[in-house]
């Protein structure tokens, strides 16, 4: 056989191999693709003119660095409309009160879009955060009380202890570069709050915070996997949808891996350590056997492990092993870079808003305290009116989406006329369809808050819109927390942190923005995050000038009157 024969046979075969491949790519796309393309209902919704065939109106949304596209299109195209996400697939966006409602609490029909989160499930496995139907249900019940007022009046002092350690460390910053010193605050806050999801959750200090700790690898781990690609990240859209290109072992999935693993040690650790903590005491104790009553412990790992080793509960109410070890990742993932990154824009706001800032330091010095209890911070009136409003405005999870996994009519209040001009008070769903719930938009409507919308002003919270009142958010009748029976388990636990943050960091500090706001921009990705659009890596950062505070006289004299 001559050379050009075995040429041409490999060149056959090549071919042939990637014909399969694209074949194979077909057969799994065309079934999600086509009903979505021709036989979906909201084909004949209005919507922005799809930019790409490829990414539809994503690349606009995720890489303008801008968060208001999602107003825009709502003002634009009204309460129910289309935008398009890969291969041009129509997504339904809502911004009506009544139909994002009726999707929240319905979360049997309503599932997670289970190919948009394949990268975080790598991570997460069966975590709270993922689990669907009664798995979920399951979970939830079991963890809830680890969440509720009691229990966070608890993990109060770690919150406020956690928060004077940054003050500190950001003081001896100072001292050692001179005031005022441009600090990259989100680096603290990402620090300080995985130091306080570890502690509260599992009783395990990262010390990430603390220059002298141990180099902490989980926390480098967390930013290379969270550091979301300044580019369309196209093979992890592919691998997303085609699992078999995980065979490409890219730096991210290679960083995912990593974590993976590393948790996966840290959680066994953990869970095996609280396990033998639990048969000692019981052996000491003489009960003969773990019980429910004799777990007492309402922290998040007493409840988890009580769930795993009882011998009075019913298997049906039993969490595996493997469920158990999925919180850790997820409870590290969802308590850290949430209340982080609502912290640095609430710092963002103030430096936007100086009377507030100054207002907010001269309600918080009236407390002659280093270390405050949550009821002495839940009883600040203006430090409620920042958080609120900073959660307002700067959702830290911008949008959440669902799919509707079978037909079904969506109630509005608000009526829109489609394509053909019928005026209609629902939208139709087919299953399969993906709704988009844009939390952000939603928490900035001009129809419910008034022209005033997109300003930062904690004063609106003395008497908030009446329209308001239909924003059926788990928390504050704004929707960063979401609703329904998936609604942020930890609401109660961030807006405490926060408000320790707040309170250690601006009686101690002010703060300037060290760019122009026009510089910086919003990161891709589900947390919503901010970076400089100069700096071509998309590293995270918020710059501030950090100066500490000293009070004029006439200030001293308003804090004393006060
Ligand atoms: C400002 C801070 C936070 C914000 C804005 C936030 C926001 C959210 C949102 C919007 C969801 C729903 C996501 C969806 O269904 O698509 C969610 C779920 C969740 N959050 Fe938070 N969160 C924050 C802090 C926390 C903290 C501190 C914890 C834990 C200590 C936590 C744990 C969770 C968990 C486990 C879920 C999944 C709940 C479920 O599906 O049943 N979050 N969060």
């Amino acid at each position: 056989m001559g050379i050009s024969t075995v040429l041409s046979i490999l060149a056959k075969t090549t071919l042939a191999i990637i014909l399969a491949f694209l074949g194979a790519i077909l057969w799994k796309l065309l079934p999600i693709v086509l009903p979505r393309w021709f036989a979906s209902p909201l084909l004949r919704l209005h919507g922005p003119p799809s930019t790409s065939w490829l990414f539809g109106n994503l690349k606009e949304k995720h890489l303008s660095g801008d968060d208001l596209l999602n107003d825009k299109w709502a003002k634009e195209y009204g309460p129910a409309c289309i935008i398009r996400e890969f291969f041009s697939m129509p997504v339904l966006m809502l911004t009506d009160t009544r139909g994002i409602n009726h999707v929240l609490t319905h979360s049997a029909h309503y599932f997670k879009p289970s190919q948009a989160q394949r990268d975080l499930a790598r991570l997460l496995g069966t975590g709270v955060l993922l689990t669907e139907g009664e798995q979920h249900r399951q979970q939830r019940r079991i963890m809830n009380p680890a969440f509720g007022p009691s229990q966070i009046r608890e993990l109060t002092e770690i919150f406020v202890e956690k928060s004077n350690e940054l003050r500190d460390v950001w003081a001896a910053e100072l001292d050692a570069k001179g005031e005022p010193t441009c600090i990259n605050v989100s680096r603290g806050l990402s620090k300080m709050t995985l130091d306080v999801i570890g502690l509260a959750g599992f009783n395990y200090d990262f010390i990430s915070l603390s220059p002298n700790g141990r180099p902490n690898e989980l926390a480098k781990a967390f930013e290379d996997v969270f550091t979301f690609p300044v580019k369309i990240p196209i093979l992890m859209i592919l691998r997303n949808l085609f699992p078999v290109f995980e065979i490409i072992k890219d730096k991210r999935l290679r960083d995912i891996e990593h974590a993976r693993q590393m948790m996966h040690r840290i959680g066994s650790e953990l869970i095996a350590q609280k396990k033998a903590e639990i048969l000692r005491e019981s052996s000491e104790k003489k009960t003969g056997g773990i019980g429910r009553q004799s777990l007492q412990g309402r922290d998040l790992l007493t409840l988890l492990i009580k769930a795993n080793m009882a011998t009075d509960i019913p298997d049906s109410q039993r969490l595996s092993d493997e469920d158990v070890l999925a919180q850790v990742p997820t409870f590290l993932v969802a308590g850290h870079e949430t209340t982080n990154t609502a912290t640095t824009w609430c710092l963002y706001a103030l430096t936007q808003a100086p009377a507030a800032q100054r207002k907010l330091r001269a309600e918080l010095l009236a407390l002659d305290t280093d270390t405050p209890t949550m009821d002495e911070l839940m009883a600040l009136p203006y430090l409620d009116m920042v958080v609120r409003e900073s959660l307002r405005l700067h959702a830290p999870i911008p949008e959440t989406g669902r799919v509707a996994m079978r037909a079904d009519v969506i109630p509005l209040d608000r009526p829109f006329t489609d394509r053909d001009g019928v005026v209609h008070d629902h939208v139709k769903v087919a299953k399969g369809d993906v709704i988009l719930i844009p939390i952000k938009a939603l928490n900035r409507l001009e129809s419910l808050w008034g022209p005033d919308a997109h300003e930062f002003r904690p004063e609106r919270w003395e008497t908030p819109p009446a329209a308001i009142s239909c924003i059926t958010g788990v928390w504050g009748h704004i929707l960063t927390f979401l609703g329904g029976p998936r609604a942020c388990i930890g609401y109660r636990f961030s807006i405490v942190e926060m408000k320790a943050l707040l309170y250690a960091l601006v009686r101690a500090f002010e703060f300037e923005l060290a760019v122009s706001p026009r510089d910086i921009k919003m990161t891709p990705g589900i947390v919503q995050r901010p970076a400089l659009r100069a700096d071509p890596t998309g590293a995270v950062q918020m710059p501030l000038v950090v100066r500490r505070y000293r009070p004029s006289e006439s200030e001293s004299a308003v804090v004393a009157a006060a």
